[in-house]
């Protein structure tokens, strides 16, 4: 169950900055539910997860469990929206050091992604680790022509066909890609791909629910059914119109309201190695969805406590914008103590047997604390676990929230026409035919 604790907004937002906002939210979930917003093409994931589960993903399924029993390792090429989810998920569910466990830990092959960005040494490097492993390439772009994920796309590609030849690396290549349209689509078609399809009314960014997300992450052993059932259970929990019982409207009209009142910044942070990527997931979603017409909370995020000995002293003195968003997970998956040690002089001796999830949780209490009380309004999201089932509820709750944002900032949050401007002027710098000055 997601908890939303507003204690460190006091001082900052009254009340009835959050209640008075119900009417402009109930013509705006209306809109929703009616499909009448701008970008309603979009609006497919408002009820994705309970549809997929319906339908069943015994074929996304049987397509993994031939990954897990054939790779050792498994590159998925993707960016933005079609890299994030999966990548986010991937280091929420499972161990810090998944890829460095034996086989038989791990239960699945070691996960690797490419194509989100163009960096010589990093495909080399990764060229090299895979060198003599057994290796299955997931490609995802709706579009198929997006530059980062084609040139990975063409490099893993060459890599197979000189490795295992051109027939087998057919049978190694699944391809995520749109139902009909574009190259990459084509091409699966051409040489006999495995394919599955990213929903037409599924925006990137909002589409780690689909096989974009679901199919490399059964590969290795993530339970999809549960993420599933998580996002179909969190479309019931948070799909009312009222602010007191919808929690993830109640973060976007706070959000809204810090906003106006020059809280321009959001801060996501985190006490979890773990969510380093969930974050990198949360940021797409906002600064997508908001950036645009001038308008927009600038989405950044911080992994404590290694982050208070860095952006911590900006945090907590720097120049007044910010607000902070804390997700906080209640029960760790393992715990640890601190040992004794008399002779040692680091003055932690009273803190010899306790756990390490209560350090942390005193460590994030006291930065929530402090940070209020340097200027800096902050919210908590308190979450059960890491487990998939928790996961499916939290990425929809952000999900459903970010769209309610977007709404009450007046922009259309289901598009990203920024995004098309450096393409523009690379393209032009490239030479690409077409793009010529
Ligand atoms: O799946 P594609 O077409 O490769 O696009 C990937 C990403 O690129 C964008 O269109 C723009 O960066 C994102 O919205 C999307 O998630």
């Amino acid at each position: 169950m997601l908890k939303l604790d507003l204690t460190y907004t006091n001082g900052f937002l009254g009340e009835e900055e959050i209640s008075n906002a119900q009417s402009a939210v109930n013509a705006l979930h209306d809109d929703l539910q009616q499909k009448r917003t701008p970008g309603a093409d979009f609006l497919g994931w408002l009820d994705l997860a309970s549809r997929t589960l319906q339908e069943g993903v015994a074929d996304i399924l049987e397509t993994a469990k031939e990954i897990r029993e054939k790779a050792d390792a498994l590159v998925v090429v993707g960016i933005g929206g079609s890299y994030l989810g999966a990548r986010a998920a991937y280091e929420w569910v499972k161990p810090e050091y998944y890829n460095q466990l034996s086989k038989e830990q791990r239960g699945g092959p070691e996960i690797y992604f490419l194509g989100n960005h163009i960096s010589a040494d990093a495909v080399s490097d990764l060229l090299t680790v895979l060198k003599g492993k057994q290796v299955y390439v997931n490609v995802i772009s709706k579009s198929g022509t997006t530059t980062e994920p084609a040139i990975g796309f063409r490099l893993i590609r060459q890599w197979l066909i000189e490795q295992y030849g051109e027939q087998e690396t057919k049978r190694r290549i699944v391809a995520t890609t749109d139902a009909s349209k574009g190259a990459l689509r084509k091409l699966a078609t051409d040489e006999g791909y495995k394919t599955y399809v990213i929903p037409d009314d599924v925006g990137g960014r909002y589409s780690v629910l689909t096989p974009v997300g679901l199919l490399p992450l059964a590969a290795i052993g993530v339970d999809i059914e549960k993420l599933l059932q998580g996002a179909a259970d969190a479309e019931k929990e948070f799909g009312s119109a009222s602010l007191s019982e919808n929690a993830a409207y109640k973060y976007a009209v706070l959000r809204n309201a810090l906003y106006r009142k020059g809280y321009v910044t959001e801060i996501f942070a985190h006490f979890e190695p773990a969510l380093h990527y969930f974050a990198e997931w949360w940021k797409q979603l906002y600064g997508e969805s908001e950036g645009k017409d001038q308008k927009g909370v600038f989405p950044a995020s911080v992994g404590y406590t290694t982050d208070l000995h860095s952006m911590g002293q900006f945090v907590q003195e720097g120049y007044r914008n910010l607000f902070e968003t804390f997700v906080h997970i209640e029960n760790g998956t393992h715990n640890v103590d601190v040992p004794s040690a008399q002779n040692m002089e680091d003055g932690l001796e009273y803190l010899a047997g306790k756990s390490l999830v209560w350090v942390n949780d005193k460590a994030r209490l006291a930065t929530q604390s402090a940070h209020a009380e340097g200027g800096v309004p902050n919210v908590l999201i308190q979450v059960p676990d890491r487990s998939e089932y928790t996961l499916g509820q939290l990425f929809y709750f952000f999900e459903r929230a970010c769209a309610m944002s977007g709404l009450l900032m007046g922009v259309n949050p289901f598009n990203q026409p920024g995004v098309e401007n450096y393409k523009t002027k690379m393209f032009q710098l490239l030479g690409k035919p077409g793009y010529q000055k």
